[in-house]
């Protein structure tokens, strides 16, 4: 019997994440968290470093050994099985570990179910609905579109249905390579916004980050009319604030959406008796009451943090901020590793998944710090948004402490053939780095497949290629990787740097 898995089931009472209170603009968390859960027995395996520990994913995974006197079943078992946990089950099977997972709900967790997958579903419908109901665009290409409309019912299922198939075929990899799923006891809290069991006419959505900006994409195209309330002085504050005010051109103003900013929604009273939500908004600052919404719906999306409570950490001295669980570099807290949403280092879900990956090669007795700062994140908005590394005050900041200039380089979609084909030249992208090394800071980007285009700037940075080597990469043409063609072209590096690319060949 898995002794690991034991202990953790009882003690666990599980769901991944809730809304929570705000956090700072711009913040990136830095600080793993990993949990003890007083495990006993537990053992490396015979390649993992010496010492007796744990792995967390998604929420946790215990680590025991199959070698020596235990007589363990496994030699990992990972708790929770979100994008977080598969990801490590799968490495850990090419790894040859006898792997177990447990959940607590349904395998998929929080990406699958109630994240990443409905609502690139319900953005899929809004973005083909935005397209054939812009007639500017349509004529363009010479087509003509009678009319348009939409089945509320067949759009909902197309978000579960699409839950449902990822679902099981997460479930079917993971059993087809031997993964145990096991169910844990547990008690959750439900999701119901990506139900869509309604178009309201008139939506609050409080908060304006990835949820919030995502579902107005999806509600605007529906029909419904938003209203922001934003507690930082401006929207989408964890943006770079150029992005950020171009974001608000493209993909507020001509929308049907106002806002409030630097205002906390401080009370909410949910529609009874035909009588509509209320929402009370206070200053951000001073805490007077400023005034009172009345809206048919309000959506809150003013961030997630993990419920970690009954896990047992307390037994090992861990202490959870807000429920996070502070991990160091290595995923690492006490005698435990903890990945994904839990440890709030960057709740994405595939930073959980590399995460995952990162703390299974240490397992397997292999030092692995994942790089952070080269994980990309992408907002699903019709255009899209990106980034990869740090914002250009935040690379500022870092240049004034550490002594080293900041240079800026930008491109417009105007300025690019294959977006200007599909009439798309809204958007921008642009570059921070070092001109005395040449290193790439941050690369953001607003515009058709932008979700797409930003891993050529992860990988650099992820490999640590200079912009005076990767201006060299060949680029097809027209494509719209040329945009980023263009930024690396227009970068200025010292020229004492020294390029490890080799001079292009004259013809
Ligand atoms: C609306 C929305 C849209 C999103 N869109 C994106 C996107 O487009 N791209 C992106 O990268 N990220 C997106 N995210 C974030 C992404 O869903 C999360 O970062 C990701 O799911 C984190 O993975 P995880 O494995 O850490 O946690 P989860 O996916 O939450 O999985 C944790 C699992 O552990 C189980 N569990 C927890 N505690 C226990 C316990 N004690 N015992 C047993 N089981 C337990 C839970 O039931 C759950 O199944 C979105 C999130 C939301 C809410
Ligand atoms: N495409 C994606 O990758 C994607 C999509 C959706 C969600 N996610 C993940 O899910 C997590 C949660 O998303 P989110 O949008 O809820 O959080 P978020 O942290 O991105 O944004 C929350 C916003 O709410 C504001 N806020 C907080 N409390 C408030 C209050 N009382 N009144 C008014 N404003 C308030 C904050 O200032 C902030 O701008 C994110 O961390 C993100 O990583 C990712």
């Amino acid at each position: 019997m898995y002794s690991t898995a034991m202990s953790l089931s009882a003690a666990a009472a599980a769901s991944s994440s809730r809304p929570d209170a705000i956090r700072p603009a711009g913040l990136r968390f830095c600080g793993l968290r990993r949990e003890a859960l007083g495990l006993r027995s537990l053992r490396t395996s015979p390649q993992a470093v010496a010492g007796r520990r744990s792995v967390a994913a998604a929420a946790f995974a215990a680590e025991n050994g199959t070698a020596g006197s235990g007589g363990f079943d496994y030699d990992l078992v990972i708790i929770g099985a979100g994008v977080g946990g598969h990801g490590a089950a799968l490495h850990a099977v090419e790894k040859g570990l006898k792997t177990a997972i447990i959940e607590g709900d349904v395998v998929g967790g929080t990406c699958v179910n109630r994240g990443c997958v409905p609502s690139k579903a319900l953005l899929a419908v809004s973005g083909k609905m935005r397209e054939l109901r812009d007639e500017h665009h349509m004529k363009s290409l010479g087509l003509q579109v009678p009319s348009t409309g939409y089945d509320r019912q067949a759009v909902a299922d197309h978000a579960n249905n699409l839950a449902s198939k990822i679902r099981s075929n997460l479930t079917n990899s993971m059993k087809a390579l031997g993964v145990d799923i096991l169910n844990g006891k547990t008690v959750f809290t439900s999701d119901h916004a990506l139900k869509l069991e309604s178009v309201p006419d008139w939506i609050a959505i409080v908060g304006s980050g990835y949820i919030g900006l995502e579902f107005s994409d999806v509600y605007t195209a529906l029909g419904s009319e938003v209203t922001f309330v934003e507690a930082l002085d401006q929207l989408m504050p964890g943006f770079d604030p150029e992005i950020a005010k171009l974001a608000q051109r493209i993909l507020i103003n001509p929308r049907k959406i106002d806002y409030h900013t630097g205002v906390f929604a401080s009370k909410i009273t949910p529609a009874k008796d035909g009588k509509p939500v209320l929402i009370e908004l206070i200053d951000a600052k001073t805490k007077e009451h400023k005034e009172t919404l009345e809206v048919d719906a309000a959506l809150i999306a003013t961030g997630r943090a993990p419920f970690t409570k009954g896990l047992g950490l307390e037994n090992i001295n861990v202490v959870t901020q807000r429920g996070f669980v502070p991990v160091d570099e290595r995923m690492q807290v006490s005698n435990l590793y903890c990945i994904g949403d839990a440890n709030g280092k960057l709740m994405l879900a595939h930073a959980a998944s590399a995460q995952g990956i990162s703390v299974v090669e240490q397992i397997c007795g292999k030092d692995n710090i994942l790089n952070h700062l080269s994980i990309p994140a992408a907002c699903f908005t019709h255009p899209e948004i990106s980034m990869v590394g740090l914002t250009e005050p935040q690379a500022r900041e870092k240049a004034d402490k550490e002594g080293f200039g900041v240079s800026v380089v930008k491109t417009s979609f105007k300025a690019n053939t294959k977006a200007l084909a599909e009439n798309e030249g809204d958007g921008l992208a642009k570059m921070i780095y070092r001109p005395d090394t040449g290193e790439i800071l941050g690369v953001h980007i607003l515009g058709l497949h932008a979700a797409d285009l930003i891993h050529e700037a992860s990988n650099a940075i992820a490999l640590g290629t200079r912009v005076q080597d990767i201006k060299f990469a060949v680029h097809a043409h027209p494509t719209l990787s040329e945009v980023l063609d263009e930024l690396f072209k227009a970068a200025k590096v010292s020229s004492g740097v020294s390029s490890s690319v080799s001079e292009p060949v004259a013809a």
